[in-house]
């Protein structure tokens, strides 16, 4: 009996594969696959959302003067700086009562221009608020040993209070192991499994919370966004920002659902949220008739697109088919301009509260 049900879940791993190639947005039976995996921990699946549609990259239909825009737009921009403010007079502050400072490592491993973009504008953004930073830079074909030593440099280093491996890792590094080797005191984006084994459980507190999904909670909480009791959909289930995201609705009281690219009719699931955080970097997935109306949209994507129009050859698209969105929701953030510039000032707030700690500072 038992040796029936592993054939088959071995065949019906390979189905799953393809389907998920095919367009699991369209799929309306549950396939063999979404049964109970013979294990209950080894379901390695990669989430691979249906292929992008060229309509996806286009910007959406304006929407005509008679149509009613009732969303507020959420200002991550202006919240973000706000908070970036605080954070430089804390910083000040610090300085004069006992002459330190906080202080950022970065390692940033390979080339790719969206990586060094964000590890850029982290500096700047600490250089403004008075932190320290330093950068170790290595090729894309180091070794694992390199990133290593780079973190125990900084793991030693008195005057470093926050460090972090901008990701994506070239594939050929072992992210488990290096994110695991950050000193979880000075692991000020979250991602050690310790700090989000404790964002996790009830009752336990990860020294820190990932800064994408902190980030998006301020957003909420600052808008005057009710979430205790409410319906909440997370689109997406990212060590980086869905999966925290969605523990951290929970610890706010939310009933928290998790949309994924195996998930059938994921807009039915959607369409009864009052909360919509969605990451999942498919651009314009989420349309209107996804949303309940009143519903507040998150919106972590950031698509990009070559767009000679555009600053840097580029524009960003979001998950979310924004002037849609406009119609329905009650509150939508905006791509760029929502959630991005918080993720950097929930670093910068990381930071600041992990060299307080260091120096029993408050
Ligand atoms: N170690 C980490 N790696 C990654 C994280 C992270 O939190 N820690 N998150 C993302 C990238 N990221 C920060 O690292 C990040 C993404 C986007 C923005 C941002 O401000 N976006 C702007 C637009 C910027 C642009 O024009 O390109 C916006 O949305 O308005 C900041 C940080 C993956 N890696």
């Amino acid at each position: 009996m038992m040796r029936n049900v592993a054939v088959a879940w071995k065949n019906s791993k390979k189905n799953a594969c393809s389907s998920a190639f095919q367009g699991i947005r369209k799929t309306t039976t549950v396939p063999p696959i979404l049964k109970s995996p013979p294990s209950l921990l080894s379901l390695d699946l990669p989430d691979v959302w249906f292929p992008i549609a060229s309509h996806q990259l286009q910007p959406p239909p304006k929407s005509s003067s008679n149509e009613r825009q009732g969303a507020v737009v959420i200002d991550g921009k202006f919240i973000a700086q706000e908070i970036r403010s605080l954070i430089a007079s804390q910083v000040s502050r610090m300085k004069e009562c006992i002459g330190k400072i906080p202080g950022l490592a970065v390692v940033l491993v390979g080339q790719r221009r969206d990586s060094q973009t964000y590890v850029r504008n982290k500096m700047k953004a600490c250089e403004e608020a008075g932190i320290k930073s330093l950068i170790t830079q290595l090729p894309c074909d180091c070794n694992e040993a390199a990133v290593l030593d780079a973190l125990s440099t900084f793991n030693q280093d008195p005057s470093i209070h926050g460090i972090l491996v901008q990701l994506p890792l070239p594939q050929h590094l072992d992210e488990e192991k290096i994110l695991n080797a950050v000193n979880l005191e000075k692991d000020v984006d979250g991602f050690h499994p310790l700090n989000m084994g404790n964002l996790a459980m009830r009752g336990r507190e990860p020294l820190f919370i990932p800064c994408t999904p902190k980030g998006c909670i301020e957003l909420l909480l600052r808008s005057g966004v009710e979430i205790v009791g409410k319906n909440a959909v997370v689109i997406g289930r990212s060590n980086i920002v869905g999966l925290p995201t969605s523990l951290l609705l929970q610890r706010h009281h939310a009933t928290v659902s998790i949309v994924h690219a195996f998930t059938p009719n994921p807009e039915q699931v959607t369409s009864e949220a009052d909360i919509v955080v969605t990451a999942s970097g498919v651009p314009n997935l989420v349309r209107g008739n996804w949303l309940k109306p009143g519903a507040v949209v998150v919106d972590v994507g950031t698509f990009p697109v070559e767009d000679p129009n555009f600053d840097h050859g580029y524009r960003l698209i979001g998950d979310v088919c924004y002037e849609e969105a406009l119609q329905v929701a009650s509150a939508v953030t905006p791509v760029p301009g929502g959630v991005g510039p918080m993720t950097i000032a929930m670093l910068l707030s990381n930071t600041l509260d992990a060299a307080k700690r260091a120096y029993h500072f408050t």
